[in-house]
């Protein structure tokens, strides 16, 4: 493990049922750092952030998160380690407005942030308060997706593909935020199709190839060696 680590990916298996996805993947992510994990459909991204969180099947293997180890942890004891998850489909409950949408993950932890200011960092929730989950536009939905998990308390966030099926102004702002949440502090480890996106918000990109990390590219690598990347991306 290297030990400045906040987070380390150690040989880590996970099945759905008898399928299994995850075939020994292996990186870690710095206090502050953003990552992305890039790869083809089907790569595994996505089922890294559940095994870290704990919503798969089983895995194997060993995540330490800020000197705990969470294989054989519960999902609640994971939130309450300081692990926050924004899943792909952003699961805002329809039946619900914006302001309850928002109140419903509790407070975990000290350190999170507080309603007011949530308000104020996400100035289009604020006017949208009272509206059902329903009626809100795709980018308002990834807005309260990513809002209402700042809450509780986690430093550490796992957002998956934040970008999706969002217009490019919307993308760009949704980049904006969570640039944003880098700069107050927030960890952040990112599944991301959108290289564009990726490009401009990430230090460093983890690519994962059937199951397994397959190689490691800083930023800069990203913006200069494009057919590294396109070769991997199968574009
Ligand atoms: N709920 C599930 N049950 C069974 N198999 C699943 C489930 N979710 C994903 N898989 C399988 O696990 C493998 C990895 O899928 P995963 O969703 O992690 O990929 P991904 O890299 O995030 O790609 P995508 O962007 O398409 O979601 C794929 O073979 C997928 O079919």
């Amino acid at each position: 493990m290297t030990s400045d680590a906040l987070l380390s990916v150690e040989n880590l298996h996970a099945w759905y049922g008898e399928s299994k996805a995850l075939h020994g993947m292996n990186f870690t992510v710095r206090p502050g750092e953003l990552v992305t994990l890039i790869g083809r459909n089907g790569a595994g991204k996505s089922t890294t952030l559940r095994s870290i969180m704990g919503i798969v099947g089983k895995r194997t293997g060993a995540i330490r998160f800020d000197g705990q180890e969470l294989i054989g942890k519960r999902t609640y004891q994971i939130a309450r380690a300081g692990i926050a998850y924004c899943p792909e489909e952003r699961a805002i409950f329809s039946s619900l407005n914006v302001s309850e949408n928002l109140t419903l993950p509790p407070v975990l932890k000290p350190g999170g942030i507080s309603d007011s200011d949530l308000l104020a960092q996400f100035p289009n929730l604020q006017r949208r308060l009272k509206s059902p989950g329903t009626k809100l536009s795709g980018g308002e939905q990834q807005m309260l997706a990513i809002a209402r998990i700042l809450r509780t308390g986690a430093r550490f966030l796992l957002l998956d593909e934040p970008s999706e099926g969002l217009a490019p102004v919307v993308v760009k702002e949704i980049g904006e935020q969570i640039l944003r949440l880098k700069a107050q502090g927030f960890t952040i480890l990112l599944v991301e199709q959108n290289l564009q996106f990726a490009r401009r918000v990430a230090d460093r990109h983890v690519v994962v190839e059937n199951g397994v990390v397959v190689d490691t590219l800083d930023a800069e690598t990203l913006r200069t060696d494009m057919d590294r990347v396109k070769h991997y991306l199968g574009v």
